[in-house]
């Protein structure tokens, strides 16, 4: 039985077309700052984004590690909201990393308001720690890829400018969020100091991100990426296809979208299952089972349905890409039915 895969849209594979980009990609070495693909694709992403400059990247934890690092030293404060992906899945790498200290604020939807961040700035006292960083995040993973309204996101990033902290969005979605608005990436990325955009995600790259931002801090997460490692060789065949999914694969997201909407209409008639379709704004969708996620997780699973937890008890993430088509949500639906029957 052919498995439908909505774990992430991480699995996404690279398309022919993709495959003959890669392959034909002009190469050198980065680290040397040679390599014109990647140097090509730095150039657009910056100012794609509405900011100075930017860096090629292996993953999105990376993109955002460095940001934290740059924008921060040992024993400052990054505000995030209580979801974020820099909280629960980067295997704590804000304290070991940097010796950060991430300060988590409740937000709805993993959206805050310039409320919640007054409120959390410290005031500059030897016993606190210094509030450095506010890190948001657009479209929310564990918000169910909820998308921030830009009034809102700048009425924040006004707040915490304010309060003089320096700005950071993990934007790894960001071309869904834009694509779900009907507006430029920069709407959002521009108002930042820095910014991560995954290209491996729902844009089918095979690997790949960059961050993005004011000059000074793209130099020093340039630096600490080579620190970490993080140097890399002939780059240009994995930026070529970043290249290729920003020329082909941002306005198809819609598709995604579209999906994610069917797949929620078509679940909350099945019974048992709890889905609030009005809520899917881009290509992700969070649905309540009558048992608990692992359970709901593993009967699905047998059925060739493959989902992953979403944080609540009973819930399960549905993720639409590039690899799943319309049809395939309808087989899924079928399957599901059968399965929760
Ligand atoms: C908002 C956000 N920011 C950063 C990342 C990290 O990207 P990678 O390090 O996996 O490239 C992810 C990946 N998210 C993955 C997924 O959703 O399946 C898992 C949870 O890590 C993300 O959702």
């Amino acid at each position: 039985m052919k498995r439908i895969d909505f774990r992430s849209d991480t699995v996404t594979q690279p398309t022919a077309a993709m495959r003959r980009a890669i392959a034909d990609a002009e190469v050198g070495d980065d680290v040397y700052g040679e390599d014109p693909t990647v140097l090509r694709l730095e150039a657009q992403v910056a100012e794609r984004l509405g900011l100075e400059a930017a860096v090629f990247v292996p993953s999105g934890t990376q993109a955002n590690q460095l940001a934290i690092g740059a924008h921060c030293r040992q024993g400052d404060e990054v505000l995030t909201e209580a979801g974020s992906h820099i909280l629960h899945y980067e295997g704590g790498a804000v304290p070991a990393l940097w010796g950060v200290q991430p300060q988590p604020l409740p937000g709805e939807r993993g959206l805050l308001s310039p409320e919640d961040v007054r409120a959390a700035v410290r005031e500059d006292n030897i016993h606190n720690p210094r509030t450095r960083l506010l890190s948001l995040e657009n479209t929310h993973n564990r918000g169910g890829g909820s998308v921030w309204p830009v009034a809102r996101f700048r009425s924040v990033v006004e707040a915490a400018r304010k309060a003089g902290l320096a700005v950071h969005l993990d934007g790894a979605r960001l071309f869904n969020a834009g694509v779900a608005l009907g507006v430029p990436v920069s709407a959002w990325a521009s108002l930042t100091d820095s910014t991560a955009v995954c290209f491996s995600k729902g844009l089918g790259a095979p690997v790949g991100s960059a961050l993005a931002g004011r000059a000074d801090v793209i130099r020093e997460a340039r630096r600490l990426r080579k620190r970490l490692g993080g140097g890399m060789r002939q780059a240009g065949i994995l930026a070529a296809a970043a290249l290729h999914a920003l020329e082909h694969h941002v306005d198809r997201l819609a598709d995604d979208h579209a999906n994610a909407r069917r797949l929620a209409v078509g679940l909350a008639e099945v019974p048992g299952v709890k889905v609030d379709a009005s809520r899917v704004e881009t290509n992700m969708v969070f649905a309540e089972f009558s048992r608990p996620a692992l359970e709901a997780l593993s009967l699905l699973e047998r059925h060739g349905v493959l989902t992953n937890p979403a944080g609540a008890p009973r819930t399960l993430r549905f993720v639409t890409h590039l690899d799943v088509s319309a049809a395939d949500i309808d087989e899924a639906l079928g399957r599901i039915r059968r399965a929760v029957s």
